[in-house]
Order: structure tokens, then sequence, then C-alpha cells
């Protein structure tokens, strides 16, 4: 199959094998230390462990295995006393040769500073904290409690991620089935960026993909066990560009993941971890709201004494109620401030795997013409935008649904849609060319506007093309045939080819 521009089709033929940047080179890494290292997008490193046990974020390497990693930043951790050896090679990436400023080399360094021995044993705490709880549901199936729901927040590049990572990976080696909530839209987690995610995690990542999450079921069938996540569609990539839609979409998330537990023991017994945008003490309110959505009774503070602190102080009711308890655990000095071109170019990066697979799984990505008028069309409401514009809007040109338009469930609680979602009137190449479209579930009948803000999202589509004088866009799809007619959300993540 010839391959869509700019999605790259077979991934493989991107290797340039001929230009070896290195030759083959090995690492000793000594027990409870890591091997960080840097790969830029314009390179593929080649890597296999040849002896010992090595994990990156807690995923343990395969022995005798070679796999590629480009465009990452990690440390192989060595657990056990024994170390471990690792042989790698680099080749250049030439689907990224030219499309990066970065240099073509990698960077690494082993360090026996590793703050790894800390997340183990907020692991091991956890997992007793499980053990517990499973028994007692064993034993008392009419009372059952909910293992251990967990909040990780820090400032920004602090580990929050890979803290996330590491203990859903331990949990998942223990057989436990913990629910990871990425409540950061700027990572497009098991789905494109700008959405916020809850995912059961019963198998081990995929170290290969993109941020190292690995495929989920949109991806069909993948080299891992796809993971099945729950996505809300939230449209933007920082928290702070909607504010009301960003915890509106938490608390809708929150009551989802709540109820998931209560349908399945393994989920419940393993509880949840939550991963967030780096949040400080002004954001006490985001924070407040995740902790009663998800039920949060742990918040790991990574590496920031003064958020501890102010945050045992709000929070002293529920402390003294013992409904709440903090954990403090240290930064690692491993973590890497990205820059905004790293962040930009991994999102792409998502997005082209979301629809175009990995090296092991590439995926068939089917594009198609649809006629715009076919189609009810919203956006998601900038309101750093609204709230500098609104003074200037004639009167009259509200987004608020027509009361016609609304349900008698609307008017009752007189719920207004205008700060979350205007609807695209005109759709046009202007608001539409280069974006990535949400698909509800939401059929275009249907007029409430509640039921708008309550719908979950069935997948993701990229609109390439809008043509302005037949009202055309050529859009992308993940899967093979017929776009549902469902209400579509335009989201202000841009994909261009
Ligand atoms: N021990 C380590 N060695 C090498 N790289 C690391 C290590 N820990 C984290 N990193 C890398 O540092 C970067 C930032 O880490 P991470 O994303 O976990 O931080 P974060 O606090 O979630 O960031 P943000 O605040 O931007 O959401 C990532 O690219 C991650 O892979």
């Amino acid at each position: 199959m010839s391959a869509i521009p700019g999605f790259g089709g077979d991934l493989n033929s991107n290797i340039d094998e001929d230009s070896n940047l290195n030759k083959s080179s090995v690492v000793e890494i000594n027990g409870q230390s890591e091997w960080r290292f840097e790969v830029p997008f314009r390179t593929i490193m080649k890597l296999k462990v040849v002896n010992g046990i090595g994990e990156i974020f807690g995923t343990e390497l395969p022995l005798n295995v070679e796999i590629s990693l480009t465009g990452v930043k990690y440390a192989i951790y060595a657990p056990l006393d024994e170390g471990c050896k690792v042989e790698y090679y680099c080749v250049s990436n030439k689907a990224n040769s030219t499309s990066t400023n970065e240099d073509d080399e990698i960077s690494e360094y082993i360090s026996e500073e590793t703050s790894m021995n800390h997340y183990m044993n907020l692991h091991f705490a956890l997992e007793s904290y499980r053990q517990s709880i499973s028994e007692h549901n064993f034993v008392n199936s009419s009372s059952q409690k909910t293992g251990p729901r967990v909040l990780v927040v820090g400032n920004r590049h602090s580990g929050k991620t890979s803290l996330v990572k590491t203990l859903a990976s331990y949990g998942c080696k223990m057989d436990r089935s913990p629910i990871l909530v990425n409540l950061n839209p700027r990572d497009g987690v098991f789905s494109v960026p700008g959405s916020l995610t809850a995912t059961p995690i019963s198998d081990a990542f995929d170290l290969e993909s993109v941020n190292g999450w690995g495929g989920s079921t949109t991806s069909g069938s993948t080299f891992h066990n796809p993971k099945q996540p729950l996505v809300k569609n939230y449209g933007f990539t920082s928290h702070s560009d909607n504010l009301d839609l960003y915890k509106y979409q938490i608390s809708k998330l929150g009551v989802a993941v709540v109820s998931r537990m209560e349908e399945d023991i393994a989920v419940k017994n393993s509880g949840l971890l939550i991963d967030t945008p780096p949040l400080s003490i002004k954001d006490f309110t985001i924070i407040e709201n995740i902790v009663s959505d998800f039920e949060v009774n742990i918040i790991v503070v990574i590496g920031n004494e003064r958020l501890l602190i102010d945050l045992k102080k709000k929070f002293k009711h529920k402390i003294a109620s013992s409904q709440l308890d903090f954990v403090k655990v240290p930064k690692s000095g491993g973590v890497i401030e990205v820059d905004d071109a790293y962040i930009r170019k991994s999102q792409e990066e998502s997005i082209k795997e979301y629809f175009n697979g990995t090296i092991r799984s590439p995926l068939s990505p089917f594009k198609t013409e649809l006629d715009a008028k076919d189609f009810v069309i919203y956006k998601c409401v900038d309101s750093s935008e609204a709230n500098s514009n609104l003074s200037f809007l004639p009167s009259g040109d509200s987004f608020t649904p027509e009361a016609s338009e609304m349900s008698d469930g609307d008017k009752k609680e007189e719920f207004s849609l205008d700060t979350y979602y205007s609807q695209l009137q005109e759709p046009s190449s202007s608001n539409l060319d280069n974006s990535i479209v949400a698909i509800t579930q939401l059929p275009q009948n249907n007029k409430s506007a509640r039921d708008l803000m309550n719908t979950c999202v069935l997948g993701y589509a990229h609109v390439s093309k809008f043509d302005d004088t037949k009202s055309k866009m050529k859009v992308l799809l993940p899967f093979p045939g017929a776009l549902p007619r469902n209400i579509l959300i335009s989201t202000s993540v841009g994909y261009t080819e």
C-alpha cells in the first residue's frame, strides 16, 4: 500500500542502514545504577540487554531481543546486584532527517545516584495496601473497599509521568491492573494529545512506541495487548486554555473511573495512578477537584517540600479524618527539562502513530472525502481568547444553543454550552485545515448541550484539507469504513502532513 503523505507508511523503510552513526558499543551498568541516554528523532538506537536485568521506567527489557528507540530520553535501571550489560548501535532515521534541528548524536552517561529505590519502596507500600484490600474484599463481598487511589503532583519536569509509568509497570508485574489516568492534555496517552484518558493497565508498556506507551484498541491487534482507554476530549494541550472545560471533563472522567472500578474487582483492588500537568498551590482548586472526583486517598509530591507543606495545610481536615495520606519522594537527577520543540515533535509523532502505527505494528489509515454539510461540528472554546474578545462581540453573537434547541434537562439546569463549545456555523479551510477532530458518540439529531458535554470519544480523525468551493473535507481515519454521522468536535490540536 502506498504511504499517505506525511504519515510515513512502512516505518522500517525509514531506517538508513548504510549510514551507521556508531559502531556497536557495550555498556556495563552496575546494580542499582542507571544508564541515562537521549536519542534524537533523527537517530534510531538499536539496543539489547545481553546479560542481567534492565528496565526502563519499570518495564523490563527482554533478554537478547533488539529494540529500536528514537526521540526518547530514557534510563535503563539495573535493579539486581549483578547489574546488566547492554549492547547498542545507532542508525540514522531517514523519516526525521530534516524535520528537526537536533544533532544526530546520542548523549549518554551512567549514574549511581538514582531515585529508583524510593520509587520501588513506594511501589511495595502500595502493593501491601492492595494485598490487604484484596484479602478484605475476598471475605467481605458485601462491603468492598478500593485499592490505593494515588495522585502524583510536582513541578514542571519533576518526573511525574515517569513515576506513574514506573508504578503502573511494577503493579502490572505483580498481576495488578491499576487504572492509569492521564490528566496532562499535553501528552497523548493511548490517544492523541488534547485528550484526558483513563486506561486499565494489565500488560507491559511498549517501549518502542512514541513516549513508551503503546497501542490502544483503535490500533487493532498490536504487538502488546492493546490497552482500552476511556477518552474525554478536552481539545487543548494546556490545561489553562479552558479551565472550566478541563475541570468538567475531569469530573466526568472521575465518575466513569469510579464506576469502572465498581465493575471489576481486579481493577478495584489495584486502584488508580493519576498523572497531572505541572500544578502549584495556586492550582489548589484543580487538585481539590481531582481529589474529590477520583476519591484520591494518597497524594505523592515529587521533590517539592513547599508544595507538600501547603497541601497538607489545605487538606488538614482530610488528614485528621484519615481520608488522605501524603508521601514525598525525591526528584530523580535524570529528569530532563524538555524544550517546546521536543514536546511539539513528540506530539506530532504520537498523532502520526495514532493513525499509522509503530514499526512493529503498522496500520492502514483510511483517507476519504466528506461533505461538511452532512456534519454538525463544534469547536472547543479557548477561554483565554474568549475573555479578551467577549466585550467586543455584538449582542446576539452568543454561541448558546437556541432555546428551542435545548432539551428540557438543559433548560431546568440553565446549562449553557458557550463556555465550553461553540458550533462551527461556517466550516472552512481557515478553521478546519490540518486539525484533529474528535468523533463523539452522539448522533447529530441530539440537541442536548448536556449530552454533548458528557459524550465519550469514539476516536479522532485528521482533516488535512478543506475545499471551500465544494465545502468538502479530506479526512484521515484510523479505521477503514464510513465515518459515523455523529457530532464532531474540532480541537485546537493541529497536525500538518
Ligand atoms: N531517570 C531518568 N533518566 C533519563 N531521563 C529521564 C529520567 N526520568 C525522566 N526522564 C525523562 O525526562 C523527561 C521529563 O520527565 P517526565 O515527563 O516524567 O516529567 P514530568 O514531571 O511528567 O514533566 P511535565 O511537568 O512536563 O509533565 C522525559 O523525557 C523523561 O523520559
